[in-house]
């Protein structure tokens, strides 16, 4: 069991039981307009408890905006959004913006410069020492109480505002964008730490990030925003193997998206009028045969685990077919097909 509790916290056997609060955040109908122009036009979407919900979106989409409304920082026109059962209130309708039970990681979060690291945690506390300590060391932070915040690497300021916004336990933590300014390993460190705090403290999360690789591991559900509407929302393999649309289809990686001509020689059997859209690990450089399509290799990209080599067929499209030995060079003459059974058409 953990010692953390943040709210009126289900035990763990509950949990198992299935009796996890369904709808715990509920978001329905919001509009958002700013100087004459729509951000959001209507957005509708709901987070279980314990769920692990990632937002993903163009930049521009209205993910910032969409989720300081959540979190009561912001004032949407229309909607409303209930936490726990209770609606969040706006900034209009509250002296003290926010809501106790949502705590809200922006971009652009802040510490208080010059202050010994536990002075700003103990600045609106609400755990008790060995839950506050257990929260410490979930963070990577623990080491790190008695230096001043002037003395801290950014990964590290990031995960001590973190930590300050959950000593005062909250059940649901919006992140936005919190891997935008980190390089891989320190990456790697706050992945590990929201792994963490989701399995160990029990706390809802909904984040969002630019990078398919921060999202489709993690992920229970993704919901992708477009132009201020959630145009999908499905498991992350839904999404990444059968999203909806082209823009869903590029927000998460390279992918072919193959015209109604080279489709029939593919995949014979497809259908007809609708565009068959495969990754490129869809897809296999072959010695030749009835389906499979003549091209030409243009480049070889290579990628660490593997190449993706991009070649140019009859029909002048590119194709990007991801191979994990590079036995091909640029001008090479090859054959392509698809690799598998899966096939997807948008
Ligand atoms: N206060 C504001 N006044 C005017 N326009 C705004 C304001 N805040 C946001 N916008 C506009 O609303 C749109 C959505 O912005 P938002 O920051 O929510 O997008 P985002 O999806 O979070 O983008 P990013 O991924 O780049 O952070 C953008 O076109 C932005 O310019």
């Amino acid at each position: 069991m953990p010692i953390f509790v943040p709210r009126s916290i289900l035990s763990f056997q509950q949990i198992v039981k299935g009796k996890a609060h369904m709808d715990f955040l509920n978001v329905s109908g919001i509009i958002k307009s700013e100087k004459d122009k729509t951000i959001l036009h209507g957005v509708d979407f709901q987070v279980d408890e314990l769920e692990k919900v990632a937002i993903v979106g163009a930049s521009g989409a209205g993910k910032s905006t969409l989720l300081k409304i959540v979190a009561g920082l912001s004032q949407a026109d229309e909607g409303a959004v209930f936490y726990d059962g209770s609606r969040v209130k706006g900034v209009d309708e509250k002296l003290m913006p926010g809501h106790p039970g949502i705590a809200y990681l922006s971009q652009h979060f802040e510490l208080w410069n010059n202050y010994r690291v536990e002075d700003v945690l103990s600045y609106g506390n609400k755990l008790p020492e060995d839950a506050a300590m257990q929260l410490y060391r979930i963070c990577r932070i623990d080491h790190l109480l008695k230096r001043y915040t002037s003395q801290l690497s950014g990964g590290e300021r990031q995960r001590i505002a973190m930590a300050r916004l959950l000593n005062g336990a909250p059940g649901l933590f919006i992140l936005d964008e919190p891997y935008s300014n980190l390089d891989l390993i320190h990456k790697e460190i706050l992945k590990a730490v929201i792994r963490d705090l989701s399995e160990q403290l029990q706390i809802t999360c909904l984040l969002t990030s630019h990078d398919p690789m921060d999202t489709l591991p993690w992920a229970d559900r993704i919901l992708v925003m477009q132009q201020g509407k959630i145009v999908q929302s499905g498991t992350p393999h839904e999404i990444y193997a059968q999203p909806l649309s082209e823009y869903t289809a590029a927000l998460f990686g390279p992918y072919n998206l193959i015209n109604e001509q080279d489709a029939a020689v593919l995949m014979p059997s497809g259908k007809p009028g609708k565009h068959l859209l495969l990754r490129p690990h869809q897809m296999r450089i072959v010695a030749g045969g009835n389906q499979a399509l003549p091209g030409t290799v243009q480049r070889i990209n290579y990628h660490g685990n593997c190449y993706i080599v991009e070649v140019l067929t009859a029909s002048k499209e590119v194709f990007y077919i991801q191979v994990a030995n590079m036995n091909v060079q640029k001008g090479s003459q090859v054959h392509i097909a698809i690799n598998g059974q899966e096939t997807w058409y948008i």
